[in-house]
């Protein structure tokens, strides 16, 4: 039996996990905030951690890829997508209009995740420029303080499962600002994880480049380039240390159980670079998970 530590139950996490798990050998632990999820793990409390890495309309989760990096010391251990369909959801009767429908003036404050938030951003200006956002630590725990606050005006952004959990209406369908609004997650925990078999695998690597090497990054990816490694993602984050100095996220479709990668990654250290590997893991598509 494994224990898996994520946010609340009716999250967009919780979905993706059971999406991912299933409901066999699988205990959920959940936690109001991404950072108890992450320590959960890290303590030894389960065996790994749901974390959103990546969305569609936001891109990267720059808090939760932080933590990864700078406040635990978690290999990832697999990946998969999850479509993040995101709701307006309150109770009709509180904000209906005297010919039906939503009447948005009676909304005086909307809250959810700041990522759920962002994806809706236009949605939010469009329809309720005057009322106050506030944020909270998942999109459920957005959806259960409107059920504990019955008649203020509040509005939350998450999922029908959390709606639905919690006796509360879906006020407007799926209104993230773009449609195929997907989530990426990482499975991160001490131990490999094995149950699903996937035929894409990739290896994901800090690389901190040394200073003052003029073409450090160009020679970077050459040493990708020439092997015909292909790289899925790059991203600079800074390092916290210094102004102005970063580091090189990137993913590579490839495992390192290869002759070509660690080649590629001794050529990168020759140079200078540090590299931090922060996992190796097979990655799988909605559809494979269906
Ligand atoms: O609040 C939730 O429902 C979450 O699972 C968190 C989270 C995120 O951190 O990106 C996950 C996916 C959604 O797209 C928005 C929020």
């Amino acid at each position: 039996m494994k224990r898996i530590a994520l946010l609340p139950a009716g999250s967009v996490s919780d979905e993706a996990a059971k999406q991912f798990f299933g409901d066999k050998e699988v205990e959920w632990e959940h936690h109001r905030l991404i950072a108890d999820v992450f320590q959960a793990t890290e303590r030894g409390e389960c065996h790994y951690s749901v974390i959103p890495i990546e969305n569609t309309i936001e891109g990267s989760v720059s808090l939760h890829m932080d933590w990864i990096v700078h406040e635990v010391d978690l290999p990832m251990q697999a990946e998969w997508v999850y479509p993040s369909v995101q709701n307006l959801i309150g109770r009709s009767s509180e904000m209906e209009g005297r010919e039906g429908g939503i009447d948005y003036s009676r909304i005086s404050k909307v809250i959810s995740h700041p990522v759920a938030m962002a994806q809706c951003h236009q949605f939010l200006r469009t329809y309720m420029p005057h009322a106050e956002k506030e944020h909270t630590g998942s999109t459920a725990e957005a959806v259960r303080y409107v059920k504990e606050h019955p008649g203020e005006g509040i509005v939350a952004i998450g999922t029908g499962r959390a709606a639905a959990n919690n006796g509360l209406d879906v006020l407007s369908k799926g209104i993230t600002d773009h449609d195929n609004n997907y989530t990426r997650f990482m499975l991160v925990g001490p131990e490999p994880y094995t149950v699903r078999q996937s035929d894409r695998t990739k290896t994901s690597i800090l690389i901190t480049l040394p200073e003052d090497y003029p073409g450090a990054l160009h020679q970077v990816l050459s040493a990708f380039a020439w092997r015909r490694i292909n790289l899925s993602r790059i991203e600079s984050r800074p390092t916290k240390k210094k102004l102005g100095n970063y580091y090189f996220y990137i993913e590579i479709e490839m495992s390192l159980d290869t002759v070509l990668l660690p080649a590629a990654l001794q050529e990168i250290e020759a140079i200078g670079c540090q590299i931090r590997i922060l996992g190796c893991y097979p990655s799988f598509s909605y559809q494979q998970l269906l």
